[in-house]
């Protein structure tokens, strides 16, 4: 049995996560935390993750990047490990992020979906051959209309994915707005799009000389996230510290 805290229970995806495990013989929902919590739940809920005196296994987090420093505090001081699934975390939190996984195994994921962490590894394949070949790199990601943060943590991972392949000489272009010049080949262009109830769209873009190559991933649920969280969650149950991401959860290591 793994025992999870939900941190961010109130949202969108502690929600759709709460149903889920209710459903689930192997986890258990043993307390959740939330800023806004009108008492209906039917497990304990703390309006700060300071206030939690509830044992888990495991915290699995979606709330709101200003909540992730307490929470990363608690992590390291309680030596509980996390499953953290905000986005839109600073440079500073990243790197408190890696400080505090050197204590606790904290596993860092921008989707949760197993399309993404496998679109992740193709795109590595697909720039190895298609940037040396001189095709322009844009990514594209559409989002409903509550989200906060831009561009979405998906958009930068994927991003993130094929400089790495490049010793990072990629810059990151998020608006052209105010620019008058053409394109340099080193960088990756963002653009975001917010409206209506868009789950989550990503288009990776290769543009070269008279064609282009689009991968595109499209969430039609929330769920595809929650399994992957609920999964994430089971794996980390009882791993030593450090820093682990989907695909370890994908290939069990
Ligand atoms: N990694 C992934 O696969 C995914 C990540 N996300 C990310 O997860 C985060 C949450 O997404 P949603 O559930 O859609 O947002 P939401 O706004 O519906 O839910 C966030 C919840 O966190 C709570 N919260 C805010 N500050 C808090 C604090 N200090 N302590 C405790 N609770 C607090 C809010 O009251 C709210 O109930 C966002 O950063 C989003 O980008 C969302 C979907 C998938
Ligand atoms: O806020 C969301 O909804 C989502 N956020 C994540 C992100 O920023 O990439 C993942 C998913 O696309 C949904």
């Amino acid at each position: 049995m793994v025992n999870v805290i939900m941190h961010g229970c109130n949202g969108k995806m502690g929600r759709n996560i709460a149903a889920l495990i209710a459903d689930d013989p192997e986890i258990t929902l043993a307390a959740g935390v939330d800023a806004f919590d009108e008492g209906k739940n039917p497990f304990p809920v703390f309006k700060d993750i300071r206030d939690c005196d509830t044992e888990a296994d495991v915290i699995i987090d979606f709330s709101a990047a200003p909540a992730v420093d307490n929470l990363l505090t608690y992590c390291e001081e309680k030596k509980v490990p996390c499953v953290l699934c905000t986005t839109g975390l600073s440079e500073e939190q990243l790197q408190r992020v890696e400080e505090v996984s050197k204590k606790v195994a904290i596993l860092k994921s921008a989707n949760m979906s197993l399309g993404i962490n496998m679109l992740l590894k193709l795109l590595k394949e697909a720039a190895k051959t298609l940037v040396p070949a001189g095709y322009d790199i844009e990514i594209v990601e559409k989002h409903h209309n509550l989200k906060k943060d831009a561009p979405s943590g998906t958009a930068l991972a994927l991003g993130d994915t094929i400089n790495e392949e490049f010793d990072n000489e990629f810059d990151y272009v998020f608006d052209r707005s105010t620019r008058r010049e053409v394109r340099p080949k080193k960088e990756i262009g963002f653009a975001s799009v917010r409206g209506g109830t868009i789950v989550g769209d990503h288009d990776v873009i290769f543009a070269g000389t008279d064609e282009v190559i689009t991968f595109s991933h499209s969430a039609y649920s929330k769920a595809v996230f929650a399994k992957g969280a609920v999964q994430a969650a089971k794996y980390l149950k009882g791993k030593p510290a450090g820093l682990y991401n989907m695909s370890n959860v994908i290939d069990n290591k």
